[in-house]
């Protein structure tokens, strides 16, 4: 390759410019070489070199740099061509080498090259998107994929390579300001529908609906079973009680009000708290220091998918380092009852001024009480050594996501609807009107299209998905995935690494 600058005079073997013929069809004025996309200048018509693809060919050869003019190509000068022709030009010679007389830019942009990671928190597709350079240096993502930035000198478009790295050569994706651009564009382009955040979970009204169902069902709903309602499981296991499990708490769930909900029920797309409304969440690699307190293990799922199943069976094959958080309550203690054993029993007073200062990480009411589960209850078993297990409703993950509690979310995902009805023949449902009865396949499809509500939302902050299907399987899932969350490293947003004001 000959390379004399300042007119330069390039020459890189035939296979580096093997242009895609798709492209040529490409109107845009960017047109992809080999690793690097060129663009025209509309006033005066010279041609440039809009920017090298980080890995690609053209970078490896460090002869082409963004902003470098292109004047001929294989001896044909190019000015005045639009990008497409430049293209022919390269792709008429079908072997052999082709050669580029250039004019290298006088001051090369600093690469102020940093490290940074980050998750995607939507999807996005270069194909699908007619404002990018070029369709065929993007690169398509997904939600949770963890991007590597490695060129960020463009404001518009970043380079990045996806995690663990498959390709040596990076992809083009819209940076945190375009993408922003994009979703509120997108968003205001659709018509009116209730925003997604409002469609995840059944609201009051629709749970009012679900129980109107039940009770036709069952005119002589047990209520009995309900009067003595806290006996759905508990036990004492090794001198342990296994708190959390009552039924009360886990029906008032299902009327739970998240301490981030609120704000989800406005129209406006920046009422969505901050990491579900950024494109990209920063992250860092992060691996627990054997002395520091374990990291919380958050289980969540649609309602009946076995969340609580899988969450008992863990703390009894060893309640010595599993255990549940104690939840608080302002229902009277029974008479076998002790505060700090089934619940922490409180004074209303002082259950709403911990709401007030938000100390629940999910609280709500059911039957006139007040139920929650408070940050200082699952400090409380992580300061002891063990590994705090607790389920939560999709809409509390920002509440568990924090630097203090470094929770690993584990998300229950139901099989599919034959391996339902096959798998919990045996099993029984709690409803708000039921006591343990058989599954009807109303509830599988519900649990199904909850799931896919609460996938279409969350899915991008799921550490590991466990599909529940054969019980013992799952259960061996669990016990690996929660060994991993506390032994090996993991991809967790920088703020916990680096805590901001309002991390
Ligand atoms: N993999 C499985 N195979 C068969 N039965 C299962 C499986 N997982 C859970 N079950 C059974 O399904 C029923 C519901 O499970 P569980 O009570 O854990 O649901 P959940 O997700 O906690 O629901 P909720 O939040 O509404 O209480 C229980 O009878 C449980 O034993």
């Amino acid at each position: 390759m000959a390379c004399s600058r300042p007119h330069q005079f390039t020459s890189i073997p035939r296979s580096l410019f093997n242009t895609p013929a798709s492209m040529l069809n490409n109107v845009l004025s960017f047109v992809l070489f080999q690793g690097a996309t060129i663009k025209r200048n509309e006033i005066t018509g010279e041609i440039f070199v809009a920017r090298v693809i980080h890995g690609g060919l053209a970078d490896r050869s460090g002869l082409l740099h963004a902003g470098d003019r292109i004047i001929e190509v294989n001896g044909f000068p190019v000015d005045g061509m639009e990008p497409e022709q430049v293209i022919q030009v390269v792709q008429a010679r079908s072997h052999g080498t082709i050669m580029f007389k250039v004019i290298p830019i006088t001051e090369r942009p600093v690469h102020n090259q940093t490290m940074l990671y980050v998750r995607a928190m939507t999807d996005y597709s270069p194909q699908q998107d007619p404002t990018i350079p070029c369709a065929d240096a993007g690169m398509i993502f997904k939600k949770g994929d963890i991007l590597e930035i490695v060129d960020q000198t463009d404001t518009l478009w970043w380079q990045a390579m996806k995690l663990p790295c498959s390709s040596a050569c990076a992809g083009l994706i819209p940076s945190t300001s375009l993408l922003k651009r994009k979703q509120r564009e997108f968003w205001w382009s659709q018509p009116y529908q209730p925003h997604v955040c409002m469609q995840t979970l059944s609201t009051v009204d629709e749970e009012e609906d679900m129980m109107a169902i039940d009770e036709n069902c069952v005119e002589a709903a047990d209520e009995e079973a309900f009067e003595s309602e806290e006996d759905d499981f508990s036990g004492n296991i090794e001198g342990v009680y296994l708190a959390g499990f009552r039924r009360s708490i886990r029906l008032c769930r299902r009327r739970f009000h998240s301490t981030t909900q609120p704000s989800c029920h406005i129209r406006c797309p920046s009422s969505c708290n901050n990491t579900l409304n950024n494109p990209y969440e920063e992250v860092v690699r992060y691996q627990r220091h054997p002395e520091d307190t374990h990291r919380l293990i958050t289980l969540l799922g649609p309602s009946g998918v076995g969340v609580n199943e899988l969450r008992r069976r863990l703390i009894e094959m060893n309640p010595n380092i599993f255990q549940g958080a104690i939840p608080h309550t302002t229902r009277c203690p029974r008479g076998y009852e002790e505060s700090g054993r089934e619940y922490y029993f409180t004074s209303r007073e002082i259950f709403d001024n911990m709401v007030y200062n938000n100390r629940f990480l999910e609280f709500g009411e059911y039957k006139g009480s007040l139920y929650g589960t408070s940050i200082d209850a699952v400090k409380e078993v992580l300061n002891s050594g063990k590994i705090c297990i607790i389920d939560i409703e999709p809409n509390a993950i920002q509440a568990v996501r924090t630097h203090e509690l470094r929770a690993y979310i584990i998300y229950v995902k139901p099989p599919p609807l034959e391996r339902l009805r096959e798998t919990r023949q045996d099993s029984y449902i709690t409803t708000n009107y039921y006591v343990n009865r058989p599954f009807k396949d109303e509830d599988f499809q519900e649990m199904e299209e909850s799931a896919r509500k609460i996938e279409a939302q969350y899915w991008q902050l799921f550490d590991q998905v466990i599909i529940n299907d054969e019980l013992q399987d799952s259960c061996v899932q669990l016990l690996t995935a929660v060994r991993r969350s506390q032994d090996e490293p993991q991809w967790v947003p920088a703020s916990w690494i680096r805590p901001t004001a309002d991390s």
